[in-house]
């Protein structure tokens, strides 16, 4: 139990799960027992909030966890959250159970829903993690690394037979409306092109960008689509089976939820653990409706208002870069 004047802490994971989140929950849940505060650790996300499914944390809970993939707490898309009646029992449960401030750890979604409580009164710091890398107000969410390197070990291997059997792979990759993970990933796997939301050609203009890249000699071609692009990485491939297969044979591989899991890259766990001392040192300094982020280097609080309803723009040179590269 607390004592009468110990400040309690919640804290929680939601949205899809991303490598590092267990190091952020114990950078959160340490930093916090230091700070003198009791924490409430509750599973499943904002669903957790309606079961009660609360868990009393110390610095033991988070040991041998900082090297574990997903998240301990567990997540979860929580459909009564996102309803206003919802969110007025979740901060009254919240109340009932002691609680004075929490930490949210999630993506874009998650964090507008931290808003939201924000609005009810209840003291908010918000954690990017998604491996979306969609949230303004960081450069890096925590487990964008991991998952980079997950895409870049996979597109390794394609290369590998790819090249072998003079054939063109289509690869769809994670990232909702956001191309970032497209745009790096074809950056650091030697893509010939690459398909995002933001930037789609047409069809005929993909199949040209192939015979050109044949004229360099190539052996094969590695085509990057991200998921939520309006050019669908099956139409792609449809396309380029007949389009053509006078030089290239096509295959198409969806790396799918292979890109969420995993042991967090030192870069993860680094951030994951700055990041979550600093929401709990940014809490007791009374500070609330922010979300911690890494800018430039350095470690800083953005409005989650700012934060909220935004996509991150990825940088338009990179695109120009790729298509250098794939000469
Ligand atoms: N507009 C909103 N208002 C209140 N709560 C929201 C809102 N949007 C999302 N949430 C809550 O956050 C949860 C997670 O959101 P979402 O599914 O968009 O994932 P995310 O946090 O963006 O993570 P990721 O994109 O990495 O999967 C939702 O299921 C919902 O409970
Ligand atoms: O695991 P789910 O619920 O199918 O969600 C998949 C989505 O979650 C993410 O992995 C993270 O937001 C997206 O890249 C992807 O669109
Ligand atoms: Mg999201």
């Amino acid at each position: 139990m607390a004592t009468p004047n110990q400040k309690r802490l919640g804290v929680l994971t939601s949205g899809g799960d991303s490598p590092g989140m267990n190091a952020a929950v114990r950078a959160v849940v340490r930093t916090a027992v230091a700070s003198g505060w009791d924490v409430i650790g509750i599973r499943r996300g904002y669903n957790g909030i309606f079961t009660h499914n609360f868990v009393k944390m110390n610095s033991r809970s988070v040991a041998n966890i900082i090297d574990k993939g997903g998240t301990i707490l567990g997540s979860s898309r929580s459909n009564r959250f996102m309803d206003s009646a919802g969110r007025a029992d979740a901060v009254n449960i919240l109340r009932e159970a002691g609680i004075d401030g929490m930490i949210i750890i999630g993506g874009n979604g998650s964090l507008t829903g931290a808003l939201e409580l924000e609005k009810l009164g209840m003291p908010v710091v918000g954690l990017p993690a998604s491996i979306d890398n969609d949230l303004v107000g960081t450069d890096m969410a925590i487990g964008v690394d991991t998952c980079l390197n997950t895409i870049m070990e996979a597109l390794d291997k394609i290369r590998d037979t790819a090249s072998s059997h003079h054939r063109a792979f289509i690869i769809e990759v994670m990232g909702r409306n956001c191309g970032y993970l497209a745009l790096m990933a074809s950056l650091n796997g030697g893509a010939d092109v690459v398909i995002t939301p933001d930037r789609t050609p047409t069809l005929e203009e993909v199949s040209q960008m192939l015979r050109q890249s044949r004229t360099f000699g190539r052996s094969h071609a590695i085509i990057v689509v991200a998921e939520g692009s309006s050019l669908k990485s099956d139409e792609i491939a449809h396309y380029l089976t007949k389009e053509i297969m006078d030089y290239y044979e096509t295959r198409l591989t969806i790396l799918g939820h292979v890109q969420r899991g995993g042991s967090p890259s030192a870069f993860d766990r680094i951030i994951a653990t700055r990041l979550g001392a600093r929401a709990v040192q940014t809490l007791l300094s009374g500070k609330s409706g922010v979300m911690c982020g890494l800018v430039q280097g350095r470690l800083c609080e953005t409005p989650l208002s700012e934060v909220v309803g935004r996509v991150k723009e990825v940088d338009a040179e990179i695109y120009e870069l790729i298509r250098i590269m794939s000469h």
